[in-house]
């Protein structure tokens, strides 16, 4: 295990409610898109390898929205983690577990954030030195009951679930114990981001972390504040 993956996972984890899970289609789209989040509150960003580009749009991001904790999400070869590091990427987050994802996050030095449906998931992402775990999928996998039941024989495990998460059940989920942020692609819809509506995108965003302001938005997003700055965006 890489002695220090527990440490920075945990840090990650534990930065902002929600880590968006992103499938970017266009490279222009993705600085904006991130500005957006991070003007909401949520500065930790997964993007997936489910998009062709999805290693340049790390690598924009990585560049220029320095305030994103930016990692490469749907990790399940060996081989990209590598490619993920030198785009840029800060960590590694992969719907499942196989040793060869283990070798592959410690060759590039990456904390790594691999995903569990079942406590025998869980008992060998242990036996590989992971504490801080994805759950997914979540809301199919059993959700907040499963998540319950993970946590008597698994008190000492952290989890992120994914799937089927929204606005009506991400606070329920937020609210176990034993789950410290959750995943999902809500805050980001393909409509939104398509349409270029980032201040949507910061909406949502603020909706789950409440304290953020139009000025923020503006600021991030590099635009003028046209208003007085304290008009909150929901
Ligand atoms: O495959 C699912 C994504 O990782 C996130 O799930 P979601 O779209 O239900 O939020
Ligand atoms: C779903 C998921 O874990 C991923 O795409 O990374």
């Amino acid at each position: 295990m890489s002695p220090h993956q527990p440490v920075a996972m945990s840090f990650l984890m534990a930065r902002a409610p929600v880590i968006p899970v992103l499938a970017i289609a266009r490279v222009e789209d993705a600085v904006p898109l991130a500005r957006a989040l991070v003007a909401g509150g949520l500065p930790v960003l997964e993007i997936t390898l489910r998009t062709p580009q999805a290693l340049e749009c790390v690598e924009a991001v990585a560049s220029a929205v320095p305030e994103a904790l930016v990692g490469v999400g749907t990790y399940t070869r060996s081989e990209q983690a590598l490619a993920a590091r030198e785009a840029g990427a800060q960590f590694l987050v992969s719907p499942g577990l196989s040793d060869a994802l283990v070798s592959g996050a410690m060759n590039a030095d990456l904390p790594f954030l691999p995903g569990v449906a079942t406590a025998s998931d869980v008992i060998r992402a242990q036996e590989a030195g992971y504490d801080h775990l994805k759950f997914f999928p979540a809301e199919s996998s059993g959700g907040i009951e499963a998540l319950k039941a993970l946590g008597g024989p698994f008190g000492d495990v952290r989890f992120c679930p994914t799937g089927g998460i929204g606005p009506t059940n991400c606070l329920d989920y937020l609210s176990l114990p034993n789950v410290l942020c959750v995943g999902g692609s809500w805050v980001a819809p393909a409509s939104a981001v398509a349409a270029g509506d980032w201040e949507r995108v910061t909406g949502l965003a603020a909706a789950v972390t409440g304290h953020y302001s139009a000025s923020d938005w503006y600021s991030v997003a590099g635009e003028e504040d046209p208003g007085s700055g304290d008009e909150k965006l929901r």
